[in-house]
């Protein structure tokens, strides 16, 4: 055989190769479905058996309807209203929480900030004795405990830093029911490695005090899932040991596998399963391009949260290292804005102190690299920057998803330039599927027609639902051409091949300051930031591919051609990148959607106030003494009595803090100045926020023409 012809058959192989393995993933997420479907039939079979009545195919609800009435319904409805201050509930909660109280074992599969944390709080109000709640990080449960108490609940914390003292308190009440304690928030490593704490707790249970137990952030007991915490692979003991009591497991993302994980290390066979959707509508996806100049960049950040968030509202920035981090934070400093880093760098009491400053609003910008995950409780973040891409969709849906916890708008922005996937990608290539995840992204990011939440809805393997306008693409609608470059594909394919043919290796940039060259040779048009898109397009269509070498002291990625090279140098394939026709300037769309959500002064002034109440009691946060959302209705409704307030915030907020609010209500009256009247229009704001952005057009003119003016 003939080089050449090896060559041939090797091309076609492993375009087989890759054909194959398209098929593959089609069967596999065949599969996923499949299981789901069994483990449901499983369910239904089981519940049919115990009820005694034959199994029905199609009629679980009929078997389990968690949407009708029950006893506690008013109960409940009291409790959720007049303690935790909830005017009505989200998808899923009412219906888990009569699982929860009809004695069932629950997995819960719901988006971050969905209001999971309810759906074990509230049942464990309404029921007796205490319940017992496991949760990974120390900095979640200290915020979760310190939430409750400024709601007046009895709960606490059995961590390493509980003082003796409420150690004390906390084992009497276990043992003997003395005191009063409703919730008992503890770490894994307190199942598996206290014999003290375990045999309070089986006295606890044999005294029939025992509520519930709830298993928070579930997915850590999951090798597969992205958290995962050794202890948390013992906690199937709790169901072992105490198998009348119901356990509730909670998650923001799981997959099929991770679940059926879950339910066999917790021993939950029988549990009850609720999955919401993934999507977050009141997040607006933007992804930006990023300039190849740092300060740029930096600019470009700083005039997006100056001008879009003029009250300090929270944020997230997030950066590729932590030196990144350091220069980032500094550089908006820098610019006026209060702003810190957080990386794993950093000594435990310096990023806790950090995180303290931002959840307590006296630090309005937190910048930080993955290691500021897990235990971000705060609810009011109205922006989530990425300064770099992240290394998947699934990271990427996590990170900015700590934006709005509080379900209210907000915005979700990523810098992209090709040149940071190489950074990227040379981070992730060992990883299992760890190119394949970053691709994904970059395709994310490169798509300038494309629904950004439909790409979530694909990963996810999610039906499609209307974005209703909430990301770039859909909202603005800028002159996208489709640019024909299979003359510069194919002059970059056999540039490569040259090099290679001299075993020599080039990197993405200089390919591009090659490529530079000979265009304008030839009189090219491509410009340099295009020629790097040019690269990435290539490299996401198999024409070219990354290569890696370990240096001492980094990796490096090289560009070289790649399993379908031969089409493109044949002039068999036509490649084409989608190229906008005129700028279209995000900032000043956004601006102009943002004119109309600028907080009212007397949103203002509540905001200056929840903040002042929550150092009066005790140092509370601030969202617990009043919600974004609560501050919406009071400012647009603004009540004059104590129960008007009552009405809208629930009891124990309006006794604690509503002599303080009506004067502050009053005072902002007196002064003449005009309700908050797009907001009396509709209280909404979520749709209020949408229906600016479906019309868009008109936005854009009026912009414009306010510019000229
Ligand atoms: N029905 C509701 N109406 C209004 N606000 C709610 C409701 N339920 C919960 N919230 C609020 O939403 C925010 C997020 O809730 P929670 O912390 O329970 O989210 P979560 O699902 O646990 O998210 P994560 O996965 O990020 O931990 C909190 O501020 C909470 O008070
Ligand atoms: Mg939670």
């Amino acid at each position: 055989m003939e080089t050449e012809e090896i060559l041939e058959e090797l091309l076609s192989v492993e375009v087989e190769i890759q054909d194959v393995q398209g098929q593959i993933k089609v069967l596999l997420d065949q599969q996923e479905k499949l299981y789901e479907r069994q483990s449901e039939l499983k369910l239904i079979l089981e519940s049919c058996q115990a009820s005694g009545s034959p199994a029905k195919e199609g009629v679980p609800t009929a078997v389990e309807n968690w949407s009708g009435h029950f006893e506690w319904d008013s109960h409940a409805d009291d409790v959720r209203f007049n303690v935790f201050g909830i005017s009505k509930y989200r998808a899923n909660q009412r219906e888990i929480i009569n699982a929860v109280m009809s004695r069932r074992d629950v997995l819960v599969i719901m988006a971050a900030g969905g209001g999971k944390s309810l759906c074990y709080q509230l049942p464990a109000l309404l029921r007796d004795g205490v319940a017992l709640v496991v949760s990974p990080l120390l900095s979640l449960i200290q915020d979760q405990v310190m939430g409750l108490a400024a709601l007046g609940i009895p709960a606490f914390m059995l961590t390493s830093t509980t003082s003796k003292e409420d150690e004390k308190f906390i084992y009497k009440a276990l043992e003997k029911g003395e005191g009063e304690l409703k919730i008992l928030y503890v770490t894994p490593e307190k199942i598996s490695k206290s014999k003290r704490f375990m045999s309070k707790l089986e006295k606890c249970h044999h005294a029939g005090r025992l509520s519930l137990i709830s298993v928070d952030e579930a997915h850590c007991c999951s090798q597969w899932g992205h958290d995962f915490r050794p202890d948390y692979k013992n906690l199937g003991i709790l169901k072992t040991q105490f198998p009348s009591v119901p356990v509730l497991a909670l998650t923001a993302t799981a997959t099929q596998k991770v679940q059926n994980d879950l339910i066999e290390m917790l021993h939950i066979s029988k549990c009850v399963k609720f999955v919401s959707t993934v999507n977050r509508p009141n997040l607006f996806y933007i992804v930006r391009e990023k300039s190849s100049v740092g300060k740029v960049v930096i600019d470009e950040i700083a005039e997006f949260i100056q001008e879009s968030y003029p009250n300090k509202e929270s944020g997230i920035v997030y950066c590729f290292s932590r030196k990144e981090c350091q220069q980032v934070a500094n550089e908006l400093l820098e610019r006026g804005i209060s702003a810190d880093y957080y990386h794993a760098d950093m000594d435990v009491n310096a990023r806790e102190k950090v995180h303290m400053r931002w959840s307590n609003n006296k630090l309005q910008v937190i910048v930080g690299t993955v290691a500021f995950g897990m235990g971000i409780n705060k609810p009011d973040v109205r922006f989530v920057i990425h300064h770099s891409l992240s290394k998947s969709m699934e990271t990427y849906y996590q990170e900015s998803g700590r934006a709005g916890r509080d379900g209210l708008p907000s915005e979700c922005v990523l810098f992209f330039r090709p040149a940071d996937v190489p950074r990227q990608s040379s981070m992730v290539f060992y990883e299992n599927a760890g190119l394949q995840n970053l691709y994904d992204i970059v395709r994310f990011c490169q798509s300038r027609r494309q629904c950004r939440r439909s790409a979530f809805f694909r990963h996810f393997a999610e039906p499609f639902q209307n974005c209703n306008g909430m990301c770039d693409n859909c909202a603005y609608s800028s002159e996208i051409k489709d640019v024909d470059v299979s003359r510069q594909a194919k002059l970059m394919v056999s540039l490569l091949q040259d090099m290679q043919d001299n075993d020599q290796r080039l990197t993405m940039l200089q390919l591009v300051d090659k490529m530079k060259v000979k265009h304008k040779e030839l009189g090219s048009d491509l410009k340099k930031e295009e020629m790097e898109q040019l690269v990435v397009r290539l490299i996401l269509d198999r024409i070219l591919k990354e290569e890696f070498q370990h240096t001492a002291y980094a990796t490096n990625a090289y560009v070289t051609t790649g399993p379908l090279a031969k089409q493109v140098l044949q002039g068999k394939k036509t490649i084409k990148l989608e190229v906008s026709t005129g700028q279209k300037n995000m900032a000043g769309n956004l601006k102009s959607v943002k004119r109309s959500l600028t907080s009212s002064d007397l949103r203002v002034k509540l905001d200056e106030l929840r903040k002042e109440l929550s150092l009066v009691h005790g140092g509370i946060f601030p969202h617990s003494v009043l919600s974004s959302e609560q501050i919406s209705m009071l400012s647009s409704q603004r009540p004059n009595s104590i129960e008007e307030l009552e009405r809208m915030i629930g009891k124990l907020k309006a006794e604690k803090y509503g002599s303080r609010i009506l004067e502050e209500i009053n005072k902002y009256a007196d002064s003449g100045q005009p309700g908050d009247a797009a907001l009396n229009e509709n209280q909404d704001c979520d749709s209020r926020f949408r229906k600016k952005l479906k019309t868009k057009k008109a936005l854009v003119v009026i912009e414009s023409s306010e510019d000229e003016a």
